[in-house]
């Protein structure tokens, strides 16, 4: 059985700290990072604002990120391998159809492209709020880092339009608070995890 969960949100609202987690603790779980698909700088369109448009969907390379979940899908256990993701004993050797299999899909813009929004089994999406989003970023040095005012000018008015556009789609999304603490987050999900898995199998 296969299971492809996404783990979508604003930026530093803690996808990847609560990705990272869900990673150790499920058995054959595998990981696909949206950020790992962003297009090379000198591709990225500089808008009339002046700034480079690093948070629309143009920004990256969604038909290789497809492409790569894809591949997960055909054959799990030769994705994981390849991936250095290890498989439990049972797992290694066995037929793969009989083994739960989870894939974690983790970005900031995973419900805004049509053929990925139709892949998951369950999506999530983490939110905070303004003051905290700008502080958090403020913390953070990307492969380039952030030009003054691409926040406020940019990254900030970006999120809350593809979230309208999201919403809009109706698409079936569980939100979680991103201001609670870590562990709270990670146990939230977790459970809600466990229940959706019992009633796959
Ligand atoms: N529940 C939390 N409470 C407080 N701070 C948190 C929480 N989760 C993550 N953080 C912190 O927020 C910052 C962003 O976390 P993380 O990298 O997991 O977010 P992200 O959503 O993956 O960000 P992005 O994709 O924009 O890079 C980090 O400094 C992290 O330690
Ligand atoms: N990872 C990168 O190459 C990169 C470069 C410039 C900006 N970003 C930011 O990453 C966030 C998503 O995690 C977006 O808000 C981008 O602005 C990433």
């Amino acid at each position: 059985m296969k299971c492809i969960i996404g783990i979508g949100g604003v930026t530093n609202g803690g996808k990847t700290t609560l990705t990272n987690r869900l990673v150790k603790i499920f058995p054959n779980c595998c990981v696909i990072h949206q950020d790992d698909f962003f297009k090379p700088q000198d591709q990225i369109e500089v808008g009339e604002d002046g700034f480079r448009q690093w948070d629309v969907i143009t920004a990256l390379d969604m038909e290789a990120m497809v492409n790569t979940v894809k591949g997960w899908i055909e054959n799990p256990v030769k994705f994981a391998r390849s991936h250095g993701v290890t498989l439990s004993p049972l797992t290694d050797g066995s037929d793969p159809e009989r083994e739960l299999h989870i894939l974690i899909v983790e970005g900031f813009l995973l419900y805004n492209y049509k053929p990925l929004i139709e892949i998951f089994d369950k999506s999530y999406y983490v939110t905070i709020p303004y003051e905290e989003c700008k502080w958090r970023r403020s913390t953070r040095t990307y492969t380039v880092p952030d030009p003054p005012g691409l926040f406020d000018g940019h990254v900030w008015p970006m999120y809350l339009k593809h979230r309208k556009e999201m919403e809009s789609n109706c698409i079936p999304i569980r939100y979680l608070d991103g201001t609670k603490s870590k562990d709270e987050l990670y146990n939230q999900v977790y459970e809600d995890l466990q229940n959706t898995l019992l009633n796959k199998l």
